[in-house]
């Protein structure tokens, strides 16, 4: 299995708090990778090292060939129309495909409107299309659906993953709405409060993990519990692998939703792979 992007004990130190830290992932190549955690749970942190556009404080990250990368604010030139914009990019990279950049006339934006009038979707759209024109082995995007209706962030979607089923390309993605990468996203990256989570195939991690529901007499005795909730006589518990045996626990394979919120509530809990030879 090669890895699109690799890092160990990434950390990243600013001013005198560690915002990322201890930080070891791996994101096999051909995955979209979803990447999520609440505000200032050091996503940009991570992304920017990834591209470079950071120096880790300790640790290192790698990638595989060439990374292309679009920043949270979808930093374009306003007063270039979309024409110019592409041919911009065209002349400024070696590997320009015109046939991704062309995708943007069947998105039905019109070339000759400048970047700086076009809607929040429309210009994802260029942002992103002008990424995936570059032909990148791994495509990082940092939240590329904020502030984008239903539609657009569907749209926006569809664009990467018209590309990834096209070649071997690697993504990965930060967002705060889970529901937008249930359909895309085959990896999950949990950060929280600069610690890393989970790391892993999401099938996988649904598969190992289930939702219990009981009453709070029942035992949870011998369950690995990630997180728990209470409402009255009930409990509600995220647990991983083997379920506890008391037989009044309802148990049932979770959303990718409650996967995330499980870690979230619980920051100490983790779903990582395990260095060969430790045990659980
Ligand atoms: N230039 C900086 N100087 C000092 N601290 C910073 C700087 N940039 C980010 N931080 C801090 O690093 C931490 C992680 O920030 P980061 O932007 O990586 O989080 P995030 O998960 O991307 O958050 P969000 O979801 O809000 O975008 C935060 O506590 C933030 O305040």
């Amino acid at each position: 299995m090669r890895a699109a992007l690799e890092a160990t004990g990434l950390g990243v130190r600013r001013r005198r708090t560690w915002v990322l830290r201890e930080c070891s992932l791996s994101v096999p190549a051909g995955r979209v990778a979803a990447l999520v955690g609440p505000n200032g749970a050091g996503k940009t942190t991570l992304m920017h090292t990834a591209v470079g556009l950071l120096r880790p404080t300790e640790g290192n990250v790698r990638v595989a060939g060439e990374v292309a990368f679009v920043a949270q604010d979808k930093p374009l030139y306003d007063t270039f129309t979309v024409a110019e914009t592409l041919t911009f990019g065209r002349r400024t990279n070696t590997r320009w495909d015109d046939a991704v950049a062309d995708r943007l006339t069947g998105l039905g934006i019109p070339p000759r409107r400048k970047v700086g009038t076009l809607s929040g979707g429309q210009r994802a759209q260029v942002a992103v299309t002008l990424a995936l024109a570059r032909r990148p082995d791994l495509l990082v995007l940092d939240e590329p659906l904020a502030n984008l209706d239903p539609l657009a962030r569907h749209d926006v979607m569809r664009s990467i993953m018209a590309e990834t089923a096209d070649r071997e390309l690697t993504v990965l993605l930060s967002s705060h709405v889970v529901s937008d990468l249930e359909e895309t996203c085959d990896w999950l990256v949990v950060l929280n409060g600069g610690r890393l989570q989970v790391s892993g195939d999401i099938e996988e991690l649904l598969d190992d993990h289930l939702v219990l529901t009981g009453p709070v007499e029942a035992s949870a005795a011998g369950a690995r519990v990630v997180g728990e909730s209470r409402t009255g006589r009930q409990v509600s518990m995220l647990v991983r692998g083997t379920p506890p045996q008391d037989p009044r626990w309802r148990a049932r394979r979770p959303g990718l939703e409650e996967l995330v919120m499980g870690y979230l509530r619980s920051p100490e809990a983790a779903a990582l792979p395990r260095p060969a030879g430790v045990g659980a």
